[in-house]
């Protein structure tokens, strides 16, 4: 099994030499995630599709150059700021994320507005299910985050009111209540008609977040 506290790394970087990365590997993650839609949609020809194949294998190539192993992992400085580029929801690096960024207003409610391409297609024309479950999941996580409570999802609880369309989107969550451990947070995706999808979860803080943070705490 992954080590999970061995993923959260302290690197050190300094704050310029974030912002350079941010700047550098952010757009390719943009330009990857252009790809995805066109690769469905294109009616590119057989010479073409030929021809594109070529550029991607030497772009391939270049970037399989000098690589990290494995994954991203929580990656953070000594000011303490926390970098999950990897993040499936989230990622500056993850061509996959939609990605969420994800706003705090100063009474702990968190939403986001994001867009959704026709890669994330389920029932035709809308989201698939499990993608809502995705950005619900890390929008109620950063909830309980935001309350005071970072946790592990334990539960999510998911209730698909209408079907959610593709495209412009908005997702919000606030914390309910914690109980010990345990974070309670409801939250959920409206589209321009209104709710969609509504969500509630159950964060749990195992031991190792205990750990990592008086382990992050003691280095200052
Ligand atoms: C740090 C931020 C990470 C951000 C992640 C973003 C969101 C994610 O995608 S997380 C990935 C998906 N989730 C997972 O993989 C979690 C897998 N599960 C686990 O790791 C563990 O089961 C975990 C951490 C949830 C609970 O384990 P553990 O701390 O040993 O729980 P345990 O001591 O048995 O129980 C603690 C309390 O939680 C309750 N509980 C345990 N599991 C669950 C559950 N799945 N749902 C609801 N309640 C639960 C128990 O009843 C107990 O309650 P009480 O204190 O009232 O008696």
């Amino acid at each position: 099994m992954t080590d999970v506290v061995s993923l959260y790394v302290n690197d050190g970087l300094p704050e310029e030499e974030i912002a350079r990365q941010a700047a550098l590997y952010g757009p390719l993650a943009e330009d990857i995630r252009a790809l995805i839609p066109l690769g469905i949609s294109s009616r590119a020809d057989d010479d073409e599709i030929r021809r594109a194949r070529e550029h991607l294998a030497a772009a391939t190539e270049i970037l399989e150059r000098r690589r990290d192993s494995g994954p991203f992992g929580t990656r953070f400085n000594d000011a303490g700021h926390f970098r999950t580029w990897g993040n499936a929801a989230a990622g500056l690096r993850n061509a996959v994320a939609p990605p969420l960024e994800v706003h705090t207003d100063p009474d702990g409610r968190v939403w986001t507005d994001f867009h959704l391409h026709i890669g994330y297609e389920g029932p035709a024309g809308h989201t698939h299910g499990g993608v809502s479950a995705l950005v619900l999941d890390q929008v109620l996580g950063d909830a309980a985050r935001v309350g005071g409570s970072p946790g592990m999802t334990g539960t999510l609880t998911l209730r698909y009111r209408k079907p959610t369309p593709l495209g412009d989107l908005h997702a919000e969550a606030k914390l309910d209540r914690i109980e010990g451990r345990k974070a309670f947070v409801t939250g959920h995706i409206a589209g321009p008609d209104g709710i969609c999808v509504e969500a509630e979860g159950i964060f749990i803080a195992p031991q190792w977040i205990a750990d990592a943070r008086a382990k992050f705490e003691a280095q200052d």
